[in-house]
């Protein structure tokens, strides 16, 4: 029998007014899945992730469910929000705190975890993606690609079982982008389920188990990332690859 998928998303529609942004989208993720989301600038990448954790309401008539939970407004969201951690384009740490006190602070809140084990956890979090040594400076004084590290440890610090990445490297200078895939290469495998909106080509064809390809709102083809680089099926696929790559 089929493994239930851990996402599960049935005909999600989005418009802001008389403007559909999704047209229906239907995907299933699997526990421990890498889904790299590509396509045009506009094309709802974003948004559809930002559906999965209710960032963005959508058409209550559309079904989006995480570990069986359906996603919508009510007391269910914040567990669904606990299960699902998401990483931002623009870091989004708290400036007012250290680097260590950004990781602690959703376990404590949410969880409820001691403060001293919300910092042994934090530390190792720190560690692992290569910031040890920062815990005690503010966002500020650390670099783009060092502050989205930070927000890494921050969504790992709630143990998801679900990360969001909303285009972790587009915001970074180009140096910087590297030591950020490197920690979400690092991730993909560990039993996380990743679903990554990116523009980074290489990333989604050497990490991801499954590409999708958006195009105006719409999910025109999900493959392997042999199916979607070597051998697209649909013309929009190809044009689009055919203009990234050429850069
Ligand atoms: N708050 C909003 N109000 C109106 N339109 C919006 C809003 N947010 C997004 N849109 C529109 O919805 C469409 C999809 O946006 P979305 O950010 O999901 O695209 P995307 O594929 O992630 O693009 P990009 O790669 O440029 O980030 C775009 O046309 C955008 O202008």
């Amino acid at each position: 029998m089929e493994k239930t998928p851990l996402i599960s998303i049935r005909g999600l529609k989005k418009a802001y007014g008389t403007f559909t942004v999704l047209h229906g989208i239907d995907l299933d993720i699997a526990e421990g899945e890498v889904v790299c989301v590509i396509g045009p600038s506009g094309s709802g990448k974003s948004t559809l992730i930002r559906c999965i954790n209710h960032l963005e309401a959508f058409d209550p008539d559309s079904r989006i469910t995480v570990d069986g939970i359906r996603v919508e407004p009510g007391p269910a969201l914040a567990k669904v929000r606990a299960e699902v951690g998401m990483v931002f384009q623009s870091f989004n740490l708290f400036p007012h705190m250290t680097v260590l006190k950004n990781v602690m602070l959703a376990p404590m809140r949410v969880r409820g975890t001691s403060p001293a084990e919300a910092e042994r956890k934090a530390r190792e979090l720190l560690a692992r993606v290569g910031i040890g040594e920062q815990a005690e400076k503010f966002p500020g004084q650390l670099s783009g690609g060092q502050q989205q590290r930070v927000a890494i440890a921050r969504a790992l610090a709630m143990e998801p079982r679900v990360l969001l990445f909303d285009e972790p490297t587009s915001a970074l200078d180009p140096e910087m982008v590297g030591e950020v895939l490197d920690v979400m290469r690092k991730l993909a495998g560990t039993g996380v389920t990743m679903v990554v909106v990116t523009h980074e080509m290489g990333f989604a064809r050497q990490v991801a188990d499954r590409v999708i390809f958006m195009d105006g709102g719409r999910l025109m083809e999900a493959g392997t990332p042999a199916e979607i680089f070597d051998a697209p099926r649909h013309e929009r696929t190809r044009g689009f690859l055919r203009a990234v790559l050429e850069h």
